[in-house]
């Protein structure tokens, strides 16, 4: 049977034509049993009933109900580390525009395109837009995965002193870390000593405003904030009173607001971190595999809300996932369950990631819909789904 995928946004071709002649593109999306998605908002939307799973070809999923996709037993997957190169290297070009002021010389040569003389001219207005340069000056780096390690290993190779913070780091971007790295425990430290700051956080309920009043006011005057992770990081009120007076000199940000385009010494730029062919194309392919293995397999690799859970090829005539809360004796009743129904597992697996867990059961039988009703009704369970062998 054809399944089918649902683009939410446009999604590099690159990755689509992975798909095998086993699926096929819907613009319908409650016909898919899977979406592809970027930024586009899915709070307000209606989730399909056959819904099973949702692959974000990017890093952030805060366009996506993660909590009511769980409570459906709707696999969320994002692409981790896909198009941090495309970011690190545009944050690297806001830190260059927000010490130099590129973008008011090329504005210039612009308005001044029929003079004649402009070539003496130039020589005379440039000292207007003279700047900075940032080898040498402190970087802080808030956040320290796929692309705040980037970032940071980047600018310290650009004689940046670069500080990173991140209370959370995963044991692989510390390795990847390079050692002209200083790791920060206290985020004041930072905030004192930083003459350029980066944002490289997810948004989450810890984060959102992180760059408030409080925190602007411990930061060295002149500061130049960096935001190319998510628009509700910073507060706009207060950011906007601190370019004001001075304290902050550059806000640079991929995200605009209709109170953002409008505050001095900002340089916005489109959400265009993630725009390359190069992140486009291996977003896509990432997500178009981690759709593809779990369709077909049940195994999930790189899902936010799904613990990770690889099993080999089906050892039974079906394969039956379920998807649940993690709580004591939830394995025991499926094993129950199946064995009062005189239902042999040859190879199983479980796993859990906080609040949830999944499990994978091949059974060496069909499975009939009584069994299914079964599991449905074990307090906890969110979703059975079952899989015929090849
Ligand atoms: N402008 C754009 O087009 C793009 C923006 N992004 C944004 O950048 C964010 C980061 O992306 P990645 O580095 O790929 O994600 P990641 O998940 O690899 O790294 C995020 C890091 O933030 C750390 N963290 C979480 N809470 C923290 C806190 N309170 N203080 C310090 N560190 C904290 C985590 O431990 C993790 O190491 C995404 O969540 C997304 O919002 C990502 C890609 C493209
Ligand atoms: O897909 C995009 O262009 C946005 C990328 C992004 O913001 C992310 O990966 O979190």
């Amino acid at each position: 049977m054809t399944t089918r995928i649902h683009c939410l946004n446009p999604i590099s071709e690159h990755g689509l034509k992975l798909l095998t002649e086993d699926y096929e593109l819907t613009d319908k999306i409650e016909d898919a049993s899977a979406v592809l998605v970027r930024s586009a908002s899915m709070h307000e939307m209606e989730l399909p009933e056959n819904l099973e799973a949702i692959a974000r070809a990017g890093a952030g999923v805060n366009n996506i109900p993660l909590d009511k996709c769980t409570e459906k037993g709707i696999v969320v997957f994002n692409t981790p580390g896909a198009n941090a190169n495309g970011v690190k290297e545009l944050v690297i070009a806001g830190m260059l525009m927000a010490a130099r002021d590129i973008c008011g010389g090329i504005d210039w040569v612009r308005e001044n395109k029929e003079d004649e003389n402009i070539c003496k001219d130039m020589e005379k207005s440039k000292k207007k837009f003279a700047g900075t340069e940032i080898q040498g000056k402190r970087l802080g780096v808030i956040g320290l995965g796929a692309i705040g390690v980037e970032v940071a290993n980047a600018a310290a190779g650009l004689g940046m002193k670069v500080y990173g913070y991140d209370p959370f780091i995963s044991v692989n971007g510390a390795w990847q870390l390079s050692c002209f790295v200083k790791h920060v425990t206290d985020l004041n430290k930072i905030f004192e000593k930083c003459d350029y700051i980066t944002l490289h956080v997810p948004l989450l309920d810890s984060t959102r405003a992180m760059i408030n009043k409080e925190a602007l006011a411990k930061m060295k005057d002149g500061v130049v904030i960096l935001n190319y992770a998510r628009d509700l990081l910073v507060d706009d009120d207060d950011m906007l009173e601190a370019l004001k007076s001075g304290k902050v000199h550059r806000y640079m940000t991929d995200f605009p607001n209709p109170k953002v385009t409008h505050m001095p010494g900002v340089i916005a730029t489109p959400h265009l971190g993630a725009s390359t062919v190069e992140s486009e194309e291996n977003c896509a392919e990432m997500a178009v595999k981690e759709l593809m293995t779990y369709l077909e397999t049940g195994s999930i690799r790189n899902s936010v809300n799904y613990p990770s859970c690889e099993m080999p090829p089906c050892r039974g005539i079906c394969r039956l996932c379920v998807f649940n809360i993690n709580k004591p004796n939830m394995i025991g009743q499926f094993a129950s369950v199946l064995a009062e129904e005189g239902i042999n597992i040859p190879d199983m697996q479980n796993k859990s990631k906080g609040e949830v867990a999944y499990t994978i059961m091949d059974a060496d039988q069909e499975v009939p819909q009584r069994v299914i009703d079964r599991l449905m009704e074990i307090d906890g369970v969110y979703k059975v789904r079952v899989m015929k062998a090849e």
